[in-house]
């Protein structure tokens, strides 16, 4: 009961986190919350302190200070608990090129301890929603990046997690496969899924609901993306964008409709 309440408030709470590889401060005190049902876009140029940021996220080291928060559930404290709630593509992708698709996500629900028919529906369901039920049986090294990334995709909502954590999960796409891939997560929004989408790709954040910029291991600002633009008085995002940063070089890339 207790859980429901606090999911109802905060998918993620990040307060005050710092992370530094020895000397170099990745994260110097950054705090952000996601709430249930939002896309929220963290943008920040090559270095800025994403990665660092998601691995806190997703438990694989420990901050150096402040809170992780997940439905309530301090990272630190209740990992487990904190993390049975995430769902995350990672960078880099993390699939096994020589299982089936479908075996990829059973290995992950098992995870979760989800088994049996539960599974296989879960499974089903997630492929369905991606439009991959006819390469279930199909091994991942066959398919196209666009598909592999829905695969990851898939996975991570296998076990119904409350926040998706998406990091730089377009990356090496064809424009209209990103599109899609972020036309998928952007529905999600309505299934009350806290998304926290990371990218340097400044057109992927135009339809957030709200835009945190991050640069060397800092929040510069956070708002919508048209509080943005206008309070850096120009004219688009790309380039309230490039104005925060200094010439952080994002980059805009373009993203077709596949509507
Ligand atoms: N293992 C590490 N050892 C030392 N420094 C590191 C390590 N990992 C990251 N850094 C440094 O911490 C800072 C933040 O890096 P991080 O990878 O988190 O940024 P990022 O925003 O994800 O950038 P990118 O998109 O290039 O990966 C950078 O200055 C980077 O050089």
């Amino acid at each position: 009961m207790h859980e429901d309440v606090v999911v109802a408030q905060w998918s993620l709470q990040v307060e005050e986190v710092r992370k530094s590889y020895g000397t170099r401060e990745a994260l110097k005190g950054v705090s952000l919350t996601v709430r249930p049902g939002e896309f929220v876009a963290l943008l920040g140029p090559n270095g800025a302190g994403k990665s660092t940021l998601f691995q806190l996220l997703t438990g694989l080291f420990n901050a150096d200070g402040g809170v992780v928060r997940v439905c309530g559930h301090d990272m630190q404290r209740e990992p487990v608990r904190a993390l049975g709630r995430i769902g995350v593509v990672f960078q880099q992708m993390t699939l096994d090129l020589d299982l089936s698709v479908e075996a990829n996500l059973v290995f992950h629900a098992r995870l979760h301890g989800i088994a049996g028919r539960e599974s296989k529906a879960r499974i089903a369901d997630a492929l369905q929603r991606l439009g991959l039920s006819e390469r279930a049986h199909d091994r991942v090294r066959e398919l196209s990046g666009g598909n592999r990334r829905k695969v990851e995709l898939a996975r991570a909502l296998v076990h119904k997690p409350s926040v998706l954590l998406m990091d730089e999960a377009t990356v090496g796409l064809d424009p209209a496969s990103r599109r899609q891939l972020l036309d998928e997560v952007l529905a999600l929004r309505e299934g009350g899924v806290g998304i926290l989408w990371a990218s340097h790709l400044v057109d992927e954040a135009e339809e957030a609901d709200r835009v945190i910029v991050l640069h060397r291991g800092k929040i510069l600002a956070e708002g919508t993306p048209q509080s943005l633009v206008a309070a850096s008085g120009v004219a688009s995002l790309a380039e309230a964008f490039m104005t925060m940063t200094e010439g952080g070089e994002p980059s805009s890339g373009s993203l077709q409709s596949s509507k």
